[in-house]
């Protein structure tokens, strides 16, 4: 029998209630009867002590090696890895990813740790020549100071770490508010980071009210850089909050994902990977695949497959073996789907498959959603706009490549797209003339890899790119230092 438990705030390196002593429960979007656990709902004294804790802390953290800061990294790689069948469990019960997604997502968090304790090694600037052939002209690397941490509920580790992670260890020290739906496994990685004794102030977390902590956040003074993952709406309001006091801030927003099945594609791959690209994680990826732009004389073919593959799809508990898609994470995003679906119809999109809640078994107790796709959709149809974030495809049918790329490109996100081709010169097309950050061809839309910088274009993004060394931009500013002896 499971029994939620409390979880407190992390500040100052010491585990607090929130100053207004109410907590939050947070729920199982499987069983919306069952809680998961209760977190803090913090005030903004409770964030003001946190910031606190953190400025103090952070002339001491940024005066330590690259290479100390690593090693504190790795111990809390190892930590997480430790309670890995944990952390994944809870994962699954509080967002209801399935336990093979978790794990993944959890392996992911592990690597990435160890990926920034190793940066802690490796090079933070470069010898310029100078004219002044006395002289020695070089470029350092400073951290910003305290960085923000505002994350959603998605990727409840992957997201957090990939920012906490190259943010510690370029110098920086880090509050940290995460999405009120995952707090609970949030709080379970702090306490990996508690146990790996990192000094106090240097991480914090507060939980609550993104428009209560988070927007104090993005406009608090002592705050220099604020790395932000979720809507298009809220990025843009912590953009503008950063921008107006001058702090650094970095945003990864939505996207509206296209893949394009080109007429000499391997339909069979192309049909798994949009599968796999829409509707992992109930499709609420930021990189899932939502358009499907499929060139008519293969339409029907392709279609055919998905369809008889997606019927086949099993809903359920992510804890149960059989099950391939979860629920939606909450009733917000349950409501938000179906009604984006209804919009479909209304608009005049016709329904092939799912469109409905999941009933029968146990699903009327969960936030559960049919795999659904649509066809007959036109571009400009807000189904074929909007972010959806959820197991909804819609399929495009169009007479070439170039009507593809159009269609693929009239969006206002530019996040990933892929293309399904044997053709070399189809595919150098598609590289060069599609608007996306990430690029994939013979591959699925989702899916990123942790060395390697990633970002979207137009309003994805807000320009600077996560993970990998491209990280290092956002964490720090470059010092050009010149020295004559
Ligand atoms: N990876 C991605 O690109 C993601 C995209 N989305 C998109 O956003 C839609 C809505 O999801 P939702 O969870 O509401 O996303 P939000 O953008 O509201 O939430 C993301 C984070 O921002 C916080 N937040 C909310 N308001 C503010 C604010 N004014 N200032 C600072 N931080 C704030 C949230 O806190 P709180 O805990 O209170 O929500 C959460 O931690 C989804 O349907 C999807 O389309 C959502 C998640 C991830
Ligand atoms: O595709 C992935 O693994 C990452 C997606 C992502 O960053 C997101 O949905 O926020």
């Amino acid at each position: 029998m499971f029994e939620p438990q409390t979880f407190l705030n992390y500040i100052g390196g010491e585990w607090k209630s929130a100053s207004s002593n109410l907590v939050e429960a947070s729920m199982n979007p499987a069983n919306r009867h069952e809680t998961v656990g209760y977190i803090q709902k913090s005030t903004l004294d409770d964030l003001e002590e946190a910031v606190g804790a953190a400025k103090e802390a952070k002339m001491g953290w940024r005066k330590l090696s690259g290479p100390a800061r690593g090693e504190f990294l790795f111990k809390a790689a190892n930590q997480v890895e430790q309670r890995l069948d944990e952390i994944v469990e809870m994962m699954t019960r509080e967002m209801g990813k399935t336990l093979p997604e978790a794990k993944g997502e959890t392996a992911r968090g592990v690597a990435i740790l160890r990926y920034y304790a190793g940066e802690g090694m490796r090079s933070i600037g470069n010898v310029i020549p100078s004219t002044d052939d006395a002289a020695l002209m070089f470029t350092s690397r400073a951290p910003l100071g305290v960085v923000g941490v505002i994350t959603p509920w998605n990727f409840p580790v992957a997201i957090p770490i990939w920012k906490m992670a190259p943010a510690l260890i370029y110098g920086n020290t880090v509050v940290f508010k995460p999405a009120q739906e995952t707090s609970v496994t949030a709080a379970l990685i702090m306490e990996c980071f508690h146990a790996a004794g990192l000094p106090a102030g240097v991480i914090n977390m507060v939980t609550g009210d993104g428009g209560l902590i988070g927007q104090a956040m993005a406009d608090h003074p002592d705050i220099q850089g604020i790395t932000f993952t979720g809507s298009n709406a809220v990025g843009k309001r912590v953009g503008q909050s950063a921008l107006a006091r001058g702090a650094k801030y970095q945003l990864e927003m939505g996207g509206k994902n296209p893949v394009i099945v080109a007429r000499d594609a391997d339909l069979d791959l192309a049909v798994d990977a949009t599968i796999s690209g829409g509707l992992k994680s109930t499709g609420q990826k930021c990189t899932a695949t939502s358009r499907v732009i499929v060139h008519s004389e293969i339409y029907e073919a392709f279609k055919m497959k998905l369809l008889e593959k997606v019927q086949n799809i099993r809903l359920g508990s992510g804890f149960e073996a059989a099950t391939w898609m979860g629920p939606l994470a909450s009733e917000n995003q349950f409501r938000t789907v179906l009604s984006y679906i209804t919009k479909g119809v209304e608009e005049g999109g016709t329904l092939l498959c799912g469109g409905g809640k999941g009933l029968g078994r146990d699903l009327e107790a969960g936030y559960f959603v049919e795999p659904t796709i649509f066809e007959n959709i036109s571009s400009s149809m807000t189904i074929a706009q909007e972010e959806i974030f959820g197991p909804v495809l819609a399929l495009i049918k169009v007479d070439s490549l170039e009507e593809a790329i159009q269609i693929a490109n009239d969006v206002k996100f530019g996040l990933s797209a892929s293309i399904f081709t044997r053709d070399i010169s189809t595919m150098l097309t598609f590289m060069q003339d599609i608007d996306a950050g990430m690029v994939r061809i013979n591959a699925e839309s989702a899916g990123v890899e942790l060395q390697a910088p990633f970002g979207g274009v137009k309003q994805s993004s807000s320009g600077s790119r996560e993970q990998g060394q491209a990280a290092i931009e956002f964490y720090t500013d470059i010092k050009t230092i010149f020295v004559k002896a």
